[in-house]
């Protein structure tokens, strides 16, 4: 996936410009930021459901284009209603063969992969439930292996760890690694929080307050570029592996800053 001079706003907010970007397959792509930074924007810039504002973005030199079975997505999270007429094995059933039109042959192969997909993601004892009876944090394994079931090219995640355990998260974000590192998929993952996923992101766009910054997480996760980014000081300290971010402003929505890379 190509961005070319990218820019998006809405009205005055300038949500970022002049963005040129490419993610590659088998790239693992976090994008951070405060809330309302426009980090689900871009990733609907990648679905084709939001037109840039200005430049180009491009998915193997052709157009994005809405409904590509090649983009695996994980939306952010949002609560079936509790009379949604499928049960949890349905709805990853749909992800294995979703796609195709006419008969559908549901023989033991389908079933074997959806019990497979079900087991990878730690859903196999309530298969069988209607998925609008269960925890936000079951449904949410399952959108997770309904994406994976179609082994995507591209898999976009909008905090697919939200309302996940710590032991459910490590086990999603394993799963999403290895769609990345070894299918050799590109991964663009939308997060809040890096550390659960410190060990994978390959880099970091980080945005704030209509700038950004793109680069490998050490050289974007530092005191100074989040200084710049904020307009106030930052401090980032690293223990025991992990990233804790000291001082963020409550939302970077009260800044005004000429937008742009720092
Ligand atoms: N279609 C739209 N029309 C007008 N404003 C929009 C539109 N879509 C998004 N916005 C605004 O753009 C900003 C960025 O929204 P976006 O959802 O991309 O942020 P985000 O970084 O994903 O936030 P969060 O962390 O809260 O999920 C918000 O202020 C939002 O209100």
């Amino acid at each position: 996936m190509s961005l070319r001079n990218a820019g998006l706003s809405f009205g005055e907010r300038v949500l970022w410009e002049g963005l040129d970007l490419d993610i590659h397959p088998g790239e693992f792509f976090a994008v951070l930021g405060p809330n309302g930074s426009g980090k689900t924007s871009f990733l609907k810039v990648l679905l084709g459901l939001q037109d840039l504002g200005s430049g180009t973005a491009t998915i193997n030199g052709g157009p994005l284009q809405r409904g590509n079975r090649g983009i695996g997505y994980i939306p952010q999270q949002r609560p079936f209603a509790a009379d949604t007429p499928l049960r949890a094995r349905d709805l990853v059933g749909l992800g294995v063969d979703g796609h195709r039109w006419g008969v559908r042959l549901r023989g033991r192969g389908h079933r074997d992969t959806v019990d497979a997909l079900l087991a990878e993601v730690g859903s196999s004892s309530y298969a069988d439930a209607p998925v609008g009876r269960l925890s936000g944090g079951e449904q949410q394994r399952l959108r997770v292996a309904q994406a994976l079931a179609a082994e995507p090219r591209v898999l976009l995640c909008d905090e697919p760890l939200l309302s996940l355990d710590l032991h459910h998260q490590q086990a999603v974000s394993g799963l999403i690694n290895r769609q990345c590192h070894e299918k050799n998929s590109a991964v663009v993952f939308v997060t809040h929080e890096i550390n659960p996923i410190i060990d994978y992101v390959d880099r970091v766009l980080y945005l704030a307050g209509g700038r950004f910054r793109v680069g490998a997480p050490e050289e974007v996760m530092t005191s100074e570029v989040l200084s710049e980014l904020y307009g106030s000081p930052v401090e980032v300290l690293h223990h025991e592996g992990r990233i804790i971010v000291v001082g963020l402003p409550g939302t970077a929505a009260h800044h005004h800053h000429p937008a742009g890379e720092v």
